[in-house]
């Protein structure tokens, strides 16, 4: 258990999905949690679903806490660490989950002596099947990166990185979900063409994915491997997988991952842009 307070500021997807990963691993107690955002309907909401103390007011949240976790867009990140700078001095440890928002720019805007660790998190943190990348900023200490590695323990497998593969995370494992998804959706759809009941589909394209991933985790065997152990000569996944070499999966794959990954360094430079201003 945390014996800390711990905000987020701004509440929406990915910070919900840690929020509820803590208590669920019962890392945080409730009445240590302090949700913010800008709709009230959204704030009650949390209260009901978690019993989290929610509230409008970033700065205040901010000058409470111990840990304040910056979650909003990168997009609306400069604005808001302008508006708590007052509160984020080098008593409080400041862990920011923004795409590409490179750790000097929030320095630049919070004064020397920030303790910032940066991280790419994911949805699946919501199950506690997350998967986290840390970097420590150059005022954190070791012992700012024990705590924050924590808590991303408690919502799924963390690894520390330099921050200069932030954005590579951010464009493989931090944007993954989205691409496993339509991965499944497509399977799904997939069933239902060649017969199979739709809600039938849906669970077995979920359960291959599921399956296959721990399958390759608990063995540590090359994917390489496992591929060949479900390839007879001449038989079915032969030729499933000439269809999808044919259709370039792997390229493609290769292309989206890159994509994110540029996009995840546009969205650090905008910033950097902001903050120099
Ligand atoms: N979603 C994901 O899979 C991942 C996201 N991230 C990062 O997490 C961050 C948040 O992304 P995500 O959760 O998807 O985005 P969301 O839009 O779901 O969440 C952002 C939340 O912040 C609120 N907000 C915006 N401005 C303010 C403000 N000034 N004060 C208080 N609350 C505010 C928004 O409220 P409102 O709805 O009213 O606008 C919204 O609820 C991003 O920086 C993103 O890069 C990192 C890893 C994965
Ligand atoms: O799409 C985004 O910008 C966020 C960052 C990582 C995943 N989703």
């Amino acid at each position: 258990m945390l014996d800390k307070t711990i905000a987020f500021l701004g509440t929406g997807n990915m910070a919900e999905a840690i929020l509820k990963g803590l208590l669920r691993a019962g890392t945080a107690k409730p009445e240590n949690i302090i949700a913010t955002g800008r709709r009230p309907e959204r704030l009650e909401e949390l209260q009901r679903a978690y019993g989290v103390r929610t509230t409008s007011d970033n700065l205040a949240a901010a000058r409470e806490a111990d840990i304040i976790v910056l979650s909003v867009k990168p997009q609306a990140m400069d604005k808001l660490v302008v508006q708590v700078a007052p509160a984020l001095d080098h008593r409080k440890l400041i862990i920011s989950v923004a795409a590409g928002v490179p750790i000097a720019a929030l320095e630049r805007r919070l004064g020397a002596g920030a303790r910032i660790i940066r991280t790419m998190p994911n949805t699946p943190s919501l199950v506690g099947a997350g998967a986290c990348a840390l970097a420590r900023g150059e005022h954190a200490s070791q012992e700012d990166l024990a705590v924050a590695s924590r808590i991303f323990q408690s919502v799924g497998t963390t690894t520390v990185v330099d921050e200069n593969l932030l954005d590579a995370v951010t464009g493989l494992s931090g944007s993954g979900p989205a691409y496993i998804f339509l991965v499944i959706e497509a399977l799904s759809d997939a069933g239902v063409k060649v017969g199979l009941p739709r809600y039938t589909a849906l669970k077995l394209a979920a359960q291959t994915v599921l399956g296959s991933a721990q399958l390759l985790i608990e063995t540590n065997a090359h994917p390489g491997q496992l591929k060949d152990q479900v390839t007879s000569p001449g038989g079915t996944a032969i030729a499933g997988l000439h269809t999808l070499e044919a259709g370039g999966l792997r390229t493609t794959l290769i292309n989206a991952v890159e994509a994110a990954t540029r996009r995840a360094k546009e969205l650090g430079e905008q910033f950097l842009e902001k903050s120099e201003r």
